[in-house]
């Protein structure tokens, strides 16, 4: 998540180069005064080094030069806002490390305001900066000066060629993905007609940083609940982060068995049954309909569900808001249920997906009212890259619209009910399947997946007649005492094979 800008801080060569032009005058005015061969020898060693040192400033100099010209490569229309929050200094003379949170703006502003922020960092001093990227949750800076629509292209020149260097390794390109979105995802997604932001908006509190000030423009409050969900969802990834590594996760999924056929087993409950492929979810509680299931087993539920003939089963793993977790996930899995298992997770970071896969994934959620395009697009590679199949969530005309522009979905789950505002309504289904869209969806082989608010066997017929070759229920068997038995009523009959 950091990016490296291996950049040489030097203070004001100019300055030095000044007083460096005095030492000279001296010293050959001292051999001048005094001819005689001690002086020449101590004039001469005089001048050998001061010779390194100018060196040493004109090689100062030039890097900062071009750290200068990677700065001008500007697009002076362009204003985007920074989303870097942070940074880090390690100076390498005193091989001590630095860290401050502050705007990056300021520490760029001026030579002079970036030793004010690093104490450590003194005008001789040489290091490399190393730039945090505000992906984690952080408040997003918004600066309208230059230096911040300069400074992230520049950044992202070295990106690109971060990338090109190590376009094989996916912790690599996991981190130039990292630095694009967390920079500009708000923008995006607002482009693409999303109304869900994924960090709180406002900066840091209004202060004064050298000749940048920043101001918080709107409130810090979510605007419903998803919002509040995925600002929460943040802060938890980022402390989960801290736990597991990429690297590790990666090496465990190296060494884990392969992941289960979701999309076929669905595919082949529709052919054995003639009924949508269930994917029945093991949720104790949701925020909308509070505890469904006071005694709650997870693996004893999933078992239930495989008994009544559940060709999936869908675990939630978020804690907070549906009192899943990722253990329920791992107990089910191991607990030799068969039936391939969707993790149903908040996703807004690509390491979400590689933890799901080790913690026995076959399948993830993407909901596009919360991942713009790009991150779908990317999240998507990932996923093929693990062995995972993508469930991606929409509940409006917009949302599938964008999914439909996007090659390589298999799977669209159609939410009837609205996460911002739980709103329940299954006609849901139906208007987004009709006309041309569910032409579309046709042509493109896409398994459509009918979610949320299903109860009795009209409700599947009606969604079925509106073309899903699956459902995902959870509320209508999660609550019967016993699920096999809630699945029978939920169909009107034994799907059972
Ligand atoms: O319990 P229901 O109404 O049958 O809904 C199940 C499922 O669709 C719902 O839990 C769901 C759909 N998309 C989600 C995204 C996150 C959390 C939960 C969900």
């Amino acid at each position: 998540m950091y990016i490296k800008l291996s950049t040489m801080f030097y203070g004001s060569a100019c300055a030095r180069n000044s007083s460096m032009f005095l030492k000279q005058t001296m010293i050959l005015r001292f051999l001048f005064h005094c001819w005689n061969p001690t002086s020449i020898i101590l004039g001469s060693f005089l001048l050998y080094i001061l010779k390194f040192e100018i060196l040493r400033i004109n090689s100062g100099r030039a890097k900062r030069r071009r750290f200068k010209g990677h700065l001008s490569q500007r697009n002076p229309n362009s204003r985007m806002s920074c989303g870097i929050k942070t940074f880090t200094v390690s100076n390498h003379n005193c091989s001590e490390l630095w860290s401050k949170r502050a705007p990056i703006e300021a520490a760029f502003c001026s030579s002079r305001s970036l030793y004010e922020f690093c104490p450590l960092l003194r005008p001789r001093s040489s290091g490399v900066l190393t730039l945090g990227v505000s992906v984690s949750g952080y408040p997003r800076v918004h600066g309208n000066s230059l230096l911040t629509s300069r400074y992230t292209l520049a950044a992202s020149h070295e990106v690109h060629a971060m990338r090109n260097a190590t376009s094989e390794s996916v912790v690599d390109e996991l981190k130039s993905k990292e630095w694009e979105i967390g920079v500009l995802k708000d923008e995006i997604a607002a482009m693409q007609g999303m109304l869900i932001r994924r960090t709180p908006p406002t900066g840091p509190p209004p202060h004064y940083v050298g000749t940048f000030e920043f101001l918080q423009d709107e409130d810090n409050t979510p605007r419903n609940k998803l919002e509040e969900i995925v600002w929460y969802k943040y802060g938890e990834v980022n402390q989960m982060k801290e736990k597991n590594a990429l690297c590790s996760l990666k090496r465990a999924i190296d060494n884990a068995p392969p992941t289960r056929d979701f999309i076929g087993s669905l595919k082949e409950s529709y052919l054995r049954t003639g009924l949508p492929g269930l994917i029945a979810e093991v949720k104790k509680a949701s925020p909308s309909r509070g505890v469904l299931r006071e005694n709650f087993h997870p693996v004893e539920v999933a078992k239930a569900y495989e008994k009544g003939g559940a060709a999936c089963l869908s675990v939630l793993t978020d804690a907070k808001y549906f009192q899943g977790s990722f253990e329920n996930l791992e107990a089910i899995r191991n607990a030799g249920v068969k039936c391939p298992l969707l993790c149903k997770e908040f996703i807004v970071d690509a390491w979400q997906l590689y933890y799901a896969r080790t913690k026995g994934a076959d399948a993830v959620l993407l909901i596009a009212a919360v991942l713009p395009d790009i991150d779908i697009k990317y999240m998507l590679t990932i996923c093929k890259k693990i062995g995972l199949a993508a469930l991606v969530e929409v509940h409006d005309e917009n949302e599938m619209d964008r999914m439909l522009a996007i090659d390589g979905i298999e799977l669209i789950g159609i939410n009837n009910r609205n996460l911002g505002t739980f709103k329940v309504d299954i006609s849901n289904t139906k208007k987004l399947l009709e006309g041309e869209r569910g032409e579309k969806l046709r042509q493109k082989n896409i398994i459509v997946v009918g979610e949320s608010g299903l109860f009795t066997p009209a409700d599947i017929a009606y969604v079925q007649e509106a073309g899903v070759k699956a459902i995902l229920v959870g509320e209508s068997i999660v609550k019967q005492e016993d699920p096999t038995k809630g699945i029978r009523d939920l169909f009107g009959k034994d799907i059972s094979a």
